[in-house]
């Protein structure tokens, strides 16, 4: 819990020092109150007293309150300064730790857990920085001062004090034992009903399609009802625990004032008096000193689960991501847009298994290569190591000589134009999802947008939509069809400019005349550029001037079309389930 503090800034530690001063000024303030009625009372009983004299005393006793109240408030408004620039500065950090993970990391994370670390968990540390500075640090401070008060001033009323003080410890063992744990199992229910909601809202339309609303509301019900039981069981708890705590304070003022009334008629009539005072003071500060207890245990409640988020966000700030960032902004000099692959051997991160075998070839500038094989034989696998979504498990990735790794990240991006085998479009519009991102150069203007939409095939889709290029896409462009996504796709990877293009199965929503045109375009519009194109289809890799054939991670075959349909068995098994005998022999 205490680690998480390192991210406040000086500024706010200078503030909560200055609540501090509040909060001590509060509380001597609070407990000179009692020292003044004390007067007040002493006041009334004694006869030659003046009026003046019992106003003087009221007239500071109201001040007391006052200041009081004024430094309450003081308080408040540094805790609640403090507590929301800490959480935004939390929520920055996790946002830019997260952005800087690579898939691995967020793999093992989860996304929903990431996304209940960005939101809940801060909120809970926020609430409790608001909380705890009022009352983390007034508590101890009133508990102790307040004792200190009462010490000596009657044993059978501190033996009375100490009693319901007793009590209230052992109400906090209880909450210790059997709520605490609650809470924590709390933060980890949050993250699954986090998790069910977002499945079931990215896949909507197959669960609809299935019929299978029943199924998922099954499974919400089951993540809802377990959060519910156990934030049920807490607030249960915690309801019986307040009236409790009520009536030990009632309790212990009842016994005060029983006491009290046992000695002051035992006692001389001159020494009653005193009494009678000693005994409303003394209520007055044993109700201090039970408040602060009070407090205490409203810590003891938000503590453990604050320090819970405290340390799930540790966590992932702590994490460093694998990919690490490296120095080199530029290849060798004379290659451009040049892929080396020296003896690739990849596993996934606890994978027992290799999904990438030895395999190893070049691609020049310009030229195209193709990755192709059965569905799951490891071709997505392959090229996002070129991007480093992933890094090799042996092996290495050359990029015009340098390997990847030695690249800043920044750079390494700036040479590529990726197109994911699942288009992502974000909320804006065509042109802002066109021209998304940075490339190094100086931005994109809108008739380096056009051009790229124009290569890529959408001309004619976006300039019939309402605003054309400024037309809306949605969140996920769900409002544009899957072919027409992929056609934006790969304008964006176009509008970059890069050396090197990454198809990951980019073309499969596209219809056969606009996957051939579209490549012939890209071809010609975008000579010099390097592709590496992973398909299906035989018909769209089949002009490719190095075709790579894998079959279950290793390659069996490389070379161009016709030389693989004469030696590559998987190749031509491929092709021949997808083409006609003539265009086999054209
Ligand atoms: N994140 C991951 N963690 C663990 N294993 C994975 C992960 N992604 C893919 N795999 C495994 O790696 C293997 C290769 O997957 P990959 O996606 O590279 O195949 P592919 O040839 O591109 O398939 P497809 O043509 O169906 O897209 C598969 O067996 C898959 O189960």
């Amino acid at each position: 819990m205490i680690r998480i503090f390192k991210y406040l800034k000086p500024k706010e530690w200078i503030q909560a020092v200055i609540s501090l001063v509040f909060i001590v000024v509060q509380v001597w303030l609070d407990l000179k109150l009692p020292d003044y009625m004390a007067e007040i009372t002493q006041l009334v009983q004694t006869s030659d007293s003046e009026m003046s004299e019992i106003w003087k005393a009221g007239g500071y006793m109201l001040l007391c309150a006052l200041g009081s109240l004024v430094s309450a408030i003081l308080v408040g408004f540094f805790a609640a300064r403090i507590a929301s620039s800490f959480s935004q500065r939390l929520r920055s950090l996790l946002f830019n730790k997260v952005e800087s993970f690579s898939m691995e990391e967020i793999n093992r994370f989860s996304t929903s857990s990431l996304i209940t670390r960005s939101t809940n968990d801060i909120t809970q540390i926020q609430m409790l920085v608001t909380m705890g500075l009022q009352i983390i640090i007034k508590a101890p401070i009133m508990a102790v001062w307040a004792v200190t008060k009462i010490a000596g001033k009657g044993f059978e009323w501190t033996l009375a004090t100490g009693v319901a003080v007793l009590i209230l410890l052992v109400l906090v063992a209880f909450i210790m034992v059997f709520v605490l744990p609650k809470f924590r199992k709390m933060q980890t229910l949050t993250d699954n009903l986090t998790r069910v909601a977002r499945e079931n809202l990215t896949g909507l339309r197959v669960v609809r399609a299935y019929n299978a609303e029943d199924y998922q509301e099954q499974k919400f019900e089951k993540a809802n009802e377990e959060l519910t039981y156990t934030n049920l069981f807490t607030n249960r708890a915690m309801s019986v625990m307040m009236p409790v705590m009520s009536m030990i304070m009632s309790g212990l003022s009842l016994a005060i004032y029983w006491i009290g009334a046992y000695l002051i008629n035992a006692a001389e009539a001159t020494d009653r008096l005193t009494l009678f005072s000693n005994m409303v003071v003394f209520s007055s500060y044993a109700m201090q000193v039970i408040m602060a207890f009070l407090m205490l245990v409203m810590i003891f409640i938000m503590l453990p689960r604050a320090s819970v988020s405290a340390k799930r966000v540790n966590e992932v700030l702590d994490t460093q991501p694998t990919i690490k960032d490296g120095h080199v902004t530029e290849g060798l000099q004379g290659l451009k847009g040049e892929v080396t692959f020296n003896h690739v051997s990849f596993k996934y991160p606890d994978a027992a298994d290799y999904v990438i075998e030895d395999v190893s070839f070049t691609v020049k500038q310009g030229e195209t290569i193709a990755f192709i094989g059965s569905t799951g034989s490891g071709k997505s696998t392959l090229i996002n190591l070129v991007p480093r979504f992933f890094d090799v498990t042996e092996g290495e990735v050359l990029i015009d000589g340098v390997n990847v790794k030695e690249y800043s990240i920044e750079s390494l991006n700036n040479k590529i134009g990726y197109v994911p085998q699942k288009a992502v479009m974000f909320k804006g519009t065509v042109s802002s999802n066109v021209a998304y991102g940075d490339n190094g150069s100086a931005g994109y203007n809108e008739d380096e947008v056009k051009r790229a939409v124009q290569i890529a095939q959408g001309a004619d889709f976006v300039e019939k939509m309402d605003d054309g290029y400024n037309a809306l896409i949605s969140q996920g462009g769900t409002n544009v069809s899957g072919g027409q996504k992929q056609r934006l796709a790969i304008a964006r990877a176009v509008c970059r400019k890069p050396e090197i293009y990454i198809f990951d199965d980019s073309f499969s929503a596209l219809d056969y005349k606009t996957d051939r045109v579209l490549r012939s375009v890209l071809k010609k519009e975008t000579a010099g550029v390097t592709s590496m194109i992973v398909a299906q289809r035989i018909g769209t890799i089949m002009d490719a001037d190095q075709i790579i054939v894998l079959d279950e991670g290793k390659v069996v075959g490389n070379g161009t079309h016709k030389e693989l349909l004469r030696d590559c068995d998987v190749y031509r098994e491929i092709a021949m389930s997808q083409l006609s005998e003539e265009e086999l022999i054209s």
